[in-house]
């Protein structure tokens, strides 16, 4: 805690369950000394949202009196992204070859579209309108696949030490490219080139090798192409099941990493044929707890929704209000390293 204003943090299961006497301290700074064991009148209510919501009910009552109010993780999700688009100036935006170019959505152009949100599973929703949605696939093969896979593959301690690896790797070291199988041509006639992969983990197959021979560098560039190259193509598979123009991508697992999303990229340009792109997410993690926190002003507690507006820009009067206004005021709200600043008082 800072002042009146919230720190945002983000926390694996394990951790949180590690810091769950910090975490009791936030009682104190939010609702003052009630003890451990608050009378149900006094305890605090906050909105939250995923299966967190529901795992760590009990905790967040027990350490911090606090009453957590759930709110749907898909209809979360929606807001959030329609929010965001909305709202704020630089939000989404392309990247191919190392470029990233903000895309300006015309608001009234901006439905049906596909948001796929890659946390540990991979959500895929037809977005149609404020609150009009239709989870529509999914795959089982997202994030936590990758955290997963690379942990038990490489050692590594922590996702951000996975990604570093991807980084420096060489995936063509263990994935089969079409050249690989076709003496160092591609087949044309299909349209695949000779460094197209044509089977993913492919060349562990026949190169004798064990784990440890290869360079957890390689390992992980793999894996990461591997699920990356599958989620756009799931994603825009369902894109022209739908007839959607334009597919958004969020989630805490792109984490703005440039190789994750130029992977997305080229499976999306890939697989459409040039015809579609894939757009990202400035604020891509917090899709669902700004969804879950739009969600005050849709019960009817306009106050906190509204004071989060009026604190941060000088003219709009609610979030979903005209596009223009929003556009131009929240726009100081978003830091240069990418946060939006978010205070919310709780009242008694
Ligand atoms: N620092 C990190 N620690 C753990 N996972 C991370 C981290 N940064 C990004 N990720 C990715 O985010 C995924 C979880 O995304 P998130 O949107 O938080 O999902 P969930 O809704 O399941 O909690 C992980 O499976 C992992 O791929
Ligand atoms: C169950 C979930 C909605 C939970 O969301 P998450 O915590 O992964 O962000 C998601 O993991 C998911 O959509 N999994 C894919 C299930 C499937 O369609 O096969």
């Amino acid at each position: 805690m800072a002042g009146d204003g919230v720190e945002v943090a983000k926390l694996e299961e394990k951790e949180l369950k590690l810091c769950e006497d910090q975490v009791s301290h936030l009682a104190l700074d939010i609702g003052g000394d009630q003890g451990d064991e608050a009378p149900a009148g006094d305890k605090h209510i906050v909105k939250a949202t995923g299966g967190g919501a529901f795992k760590f009910s009990d905790l967040f009552k027990e350490k911090l009196g606090i009453i957590l109010d759930k709110v749907d993780e898909m209809s979360s999700l929606v807001a959030g992204a329609n929010f965001l688009l909305k709202a704020v100036h630089h939000e989404a935006f392309t990247y191919m070859d190392g470029v990233k170019d903000y895309v300006q959505i015309d608001h009234k152009d901006l439905y049906p579209y596909l948001l796929v949100n890659v946390g540990s599973g991979v959500s895929m929703i037809k977005v149609d309108g404020d609150n009009e949605f239709e989870r529509v696939s999914g795959t089982s093969v997202g994030g936590g696949t990758f955290w997963g896979l690379g942990k038990l593959l490489t050692k590594c301690k922590s996702f951000d030490e996975l990604l570093e690896l991807s980084h420096q790797g060489n995936n063509r070291v263990i994935d089969m490219l079409v050249g690989d199988i076709y003496g160092g041509t591609g087949y044309s006639k299909i349209g695949l080139t000779s460094t197209t992969i044509a089977s993913s983990f492919g060349k562990a197959v026949s190169q004798n090798k064990e784990l440890e021979d290869y360079r957890t560098e390689d390992v992980a560039r793999s894996l990461l192409r591997m699920i990356s190259n599958n989620i756009g193509q799931i994603a825009y598979l369902n894109a022209l099941r739908f007839g959607l123009k334009r597919i958004f991508f969020g989630g805490f697992f792109i984490r703005g990493h440039e190789y994750t999303m130029d992977t997305i990229s080229v499976a999306v340009h890939f697989w459409s044929n040039g015809e579609a792109k894939a757009l990202f997410l400035h604020h891509e993690g917090f899709l669902g707890a700004l969804g879950a926190f739009m969600s005050y002003e849709k019960q009817g507690c306009t106050d906190i929704a509204h004071q989060f507006m009026e604190e941060h820009s000088s003219v709009a009067k609610s979030p979903f209000c005209t596009s223009d206004r929003l556009e131009s005021s929240t726009h100081t709200d978003v830091k240069d390293n990418g946060c939006i600043e978010c205070r919310v008082q709780v009242r008694n």
